[in-house]
This record gives C-alpha cells, sequence and structure tokens, in this order.
C-alpha cells in the first residue's frame, strides 16, 4: 500500500483535534463549515450514506476546503476500506486523517498507520463498560479516537446515524490519545455533553443538517458556536 509521505502536515493535531463537521457532500456545506470555523472537515467515502462523495467530487471539495481554510484538517471517512481503496482515497483528496468507522481490528488500525503518514483515527461505538476498554487498547495503535453510539442491528450506515450515548460511561474518561466525541449531538446538547465528558473535540453530522445529508449552514454555526464556548470553558 505505497502511500504518500508529505501527509502529515498536521495542524490538526497541534489544534487537539476540537470540531469536526461530517458529511460534507456539497461547495455550499464546505463553506457553511468554514465559515463556521470548524477545525476538521470529514468526508464520507461510503457508498451507502446519503452524504457519499465520489473521488473526483471529493477532491474539488477539498480543494475548496483548502484554498478557504488552509489550517483546517481534512478528515477521510472509510469502512473496512482495503489497501487499494484506501490507496484511491489518498490519491484524490491527500487527506491530513483516516477516520476508520468499520469493524477494523487494532492490527489492521496499525497496519493502516504505519504506511499513512497523517493522522489515523479509530471510530468506535460505545454501549458499555467493555468497549470503553476496547477503546483503550484501540487507542495503543491510533492517534486518536471518535467515540459514538453504537448503530442500531438493522443500522445500513455504522455511523451518522444521529443517536447518543450515555455519556457517563465516558465521563472525565482519558485514553493517552485525544478523542471526539461524537453522536447525535446538536447545537442545544453539545455544551452538556462536552461539561460532562471533557473530550478534546466533538464531531457532528445529522445534527448539523435539515434532511439526511443535507448541510444546514445556521445549525453548523449554531454547533461551531456552542461547542467552541464549551471546549474553551473546559481548558481553562
Ligand atoms: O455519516 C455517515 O453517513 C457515515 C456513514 C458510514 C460510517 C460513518 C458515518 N458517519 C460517521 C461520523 O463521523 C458521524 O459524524 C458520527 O457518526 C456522528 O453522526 P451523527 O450522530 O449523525 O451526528
Amino acid at each position: 500500500m505505497p502511500m504518500p509521505a508529505d501527509t502529515r502536515g498536521l495542524p490538526v493535531q497541534k489544534a487537539s483535534l476540537l470540531i469536526k463537521i461530517c458529511g460534507l457532500n456539497t461547495p455550499q456545506a464546505v463553506e457553511a463549515a468554514v465559515a463556521a470555523g470548524a477545525d476538521l472537515l470529514g468526508f464520507v467515502f461510503f457508498p451507502k450514506s446519503p452524504r457519499y462523495v465520489v473521488h473526483r467530487e471529493a477532491a474539488e471539495l477539498t480543494a475548496l476546503a483548502r484554498r478557504l481554510a488552509p489550517g483546517a484538517g481534512i478528515v477521510a471517512l472509510t469502512v473496512d476500506a482495503s489497501d487499494a481503496d484506501l490507496e484511491a482515497i489518498i490519491g484524490a483528496i491527500a487527506p491530513d486523517w483516516l477516520q476508520l468507522h468499520g469493524g477494523e481490528t487494532p492490527e489492521r488500525v496499525a497496519a493502516v498507520r504505519e504506511r499513512f503518514k497523517g493522522g489515523v483515527m479509530k471510530a468506535l461505538g460505545v454501549g458499555s463498560a467493555g468497549d470503553v476498554a476496547r477503546a483503550h487498547r484501540f487507542a495503543e495503535v491510533a492517534d486518536s479516537l471518535l467515540l459514538d453510539a453504537k448503530p442500531a442491528a438493522d443500522a445500513v450506515l455504522p455511523g451518522g446515524n444521529g443517536i447518543p450515548f450515555d455519556h457517563r460511561l465516558i465521563a472525565g474518561e482519558r485514553f493517552g490519545v485525544p478523542f471526539l466525541l461524537s453522536g447525535g449531538l446538536h447545537a442545544d446538547n453539545v455544551a452538556d455533553a462536552i461539561r460532562l465528558v471533557r473530550p478534546q473535540g466533538v464531531d457532528v453530522s445529522s445534527g448539523v443538517e435539515s434532511a439526511p445529508g443535507v448541510k444546514d449552514a445556521a445549525r453548523i454555526a449554531a454547533f461551531v458556536r456552542a461547542a467552541r464556548e464549551a471546549l474553551d470553558m473546559v481548558r481553562q
């Protein structure tokens, strides 16, 4: 899996993750996320998702993002992607981060990280104390974690379902690597979630949409404002 060596630009790691808007699929959505001041911009490479972008679209959107916000981190979200798929995505958009949102094992995460020069973020569903213990194992092989709700058994998507989980399971938890809190967040609940969990950042998709796959500029702005204020408070 030959991967470019110059993608670990790491403005995002310096910023310790912070606020990610996921599932950007139009120029308007990218512009709204950038205008709101998002730190990480996520692009979904999972065909069954309403936020799916093909490589050519993703290349155009990430070029726009880099022009408008050179300091923002570009995140490519994949689900159990093969080496060839990852290589094609990296070739198309040179992401700063790969978000692995499938059933990747710790060994697979370590192997991807070995070859990819950007950051590797492992997404995990949390529904029990056992899941938190499992997250610690992944923290040994990933650059960061994204802790999300577990999808329903019959869900089509492994993420992006707008479902929250019990944040008390990870209140004050530390993993040795930064993590994003995710799952069912929106402008009205994100501050409470941040105050309880004290994550290094937050991630949202459904909570800033007017319909599945349709980002809403006002909701993005409100989310980033609320999240930024709460993150600033817990960092003091
Ligand atoms: O968003 C998707 O369509 C998606 C598809 C396949 C795997 C993961 C997906 N999203 C993952 C994310 O990073 C979401 O932002 C995260 O799960 C939170 O989603 P939401 O609860 O909708 O805010």
